[in-house]
């Protein structure tokens, strides 16, 4: 099961520009979770905060019992091996092979033998459908073949925290979904703990367990999906719909001049742009592939949601119950697909898992 992630009272600056102050939430193990926000409001930060890559000021983030925020550069290193992280530009290697760079986690933190290293590197770049591009170097291939060769990478330790700091950007909508979907089957396989930071919102609707989000250097909110996409609030309601007129402005807030002077374009009709979508209306979350596991995490993240159930306003509430029931349903038919033999014709393969490889394999 992968590890729980629990950050309390985290604030970061650097100098005098404080990003944010004062984040708690709990990334609950095996379930993948989202954290949107504004461009430039700290969310790279966070992801690099949370494998100790930058030093918050106060609070603690504890990773399988230990304060990272605290500890050892020695005891660090130890937990650092239990992340998988995809970075923003997939930060390759500009002079190493696509291979090399996939191989270059296990060749410096297992000693295990070139053939054995072959074997997993293969069974990776197979997985995010690199086969045949394995020599080339990060300069020739395309921003989203990169993309997939650095999710490769986070993922040759097996690891039991995957944080993809945008995945989709650069991606176009249908690599996107690819991408997406990778991300649900790998968690279904491996069960690890997945923090995705992103501005799509299609990702953002079918894929997560729960959704956060920050702005004006607080965490707006931390939760079950359905409350995020069911809120009310101005910010949240104008970052989903993509409108111009709301709290977010181009470079950070609004001021009050800009705010009214918008009011009132918005009240002689004029159109912010932004999507008519309703977002109260949940998508059904992205089930694994015909053929894959189901998701153990699922089981969890609903016994959680059913506790806090009678905590969430009413729309969530109503949102979080249609949802189950939809998904109760896709489930029952995936499983009746299965046993019919769909999994073994299934268009992608179903992923293997290597036995025995852990993050912890020396
Ligand atoms: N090492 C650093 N030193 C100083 N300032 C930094 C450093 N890293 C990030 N920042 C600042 O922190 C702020 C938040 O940056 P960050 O990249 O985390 O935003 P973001 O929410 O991920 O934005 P985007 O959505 O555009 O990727 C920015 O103002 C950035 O300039």
């Amino acid at each position: 099961m992968g590890v729980e992630v629990s950050v309390e009272g985290l604030t970061k600056s650097f100098g005098s520009q404080n990003i944010w102050r004062d984040v708690s939430l709990t990334l609950p193990s095996g379930e993948v979770s989202a954290l949107l926000g504004p461009s430039g409001t700290g969310k790279s930060v966070f992801l690099k905060t949370l494998i100790g890559l930058l030093h918050p000021e106060q609070g603690s983030v504890i990773i399988d019992g230990t304060d990272i925020t605290k500890c050892s550069s020695k005891e660090l290193y130890e937990i650092r091996k239990l992340f998988g992280v995809l970075f923003q530009d997939g930060a390759l290697f500009g002079s190493m092979s696509l291979y090399d760079n996939i191989a270059f986690p296990l060749r410096e933190h297992t000693k295990k033998k070139e053939d054995n290293i072959r074997d997993i590197v293969m069974e990776k770049i197979d997985l995010v459908g690199l086969t045949g591009a394995e020599d080339k170097l990060p300069g020739e291939i395309s921003g989203g073949m990169r993309k997939r060769a650095g999710l490769a990478r986070a993922l040759v330790l097996d690891p039991e925290i995957i944080l993809c700091d945008e995945p989709d950007s650069g991606l176009d909508p249908v690599r996107t979904a690819y991408i997406s979907q990778l991300l649900i089957d790998i968690n279904a396989q491996i069960d690890a703990t997945i923090l995705i930071v992103t501005h799509n919102i299609n990702i953002a609707r079918t894929i997560p367990d729960n959704i956060g989000m920050l702005f004006r250097k607080e965490l707006v909110m931390f939760g079950p999906r359905e409350v995020l996409l069911t809120s009310e609030q101005p910010v949240v309601k104008q970052f989903l719909s993509g409108d111009r007129f709301g709290p977010i402005g181009m470079s950070e807030e609004k001021d009050f001049a800009v705010a009214e002077q918008e009011a009132q374009m918005q009240a002689a009709g004029i159109s912010g742009g932004g999507t008519k979508d309703d977002f109260s209306e949940i998508i059904p979350q992205v089930q694994p592939n015909p053929g894959q596991p189901e998701r153990k995490a699922i089981e969890r993240h609903r016994r959680r949601v059913v506790e806090l159930l009678p905590t969430l306003p009413a729309n969530a509430r109503e949102a979080v119950e249609r949802g189950m029931a939809e998904e109760d349903r896709i489930r029952a038919d995936n499983r009746s697909r299965d046993e019919f033999g769909f999994g073994a014709d299934a268009p992608t393969a179903p992923l293997k898992v290597v036995a025995g490889q852990t993050a912890t394999d020396h």
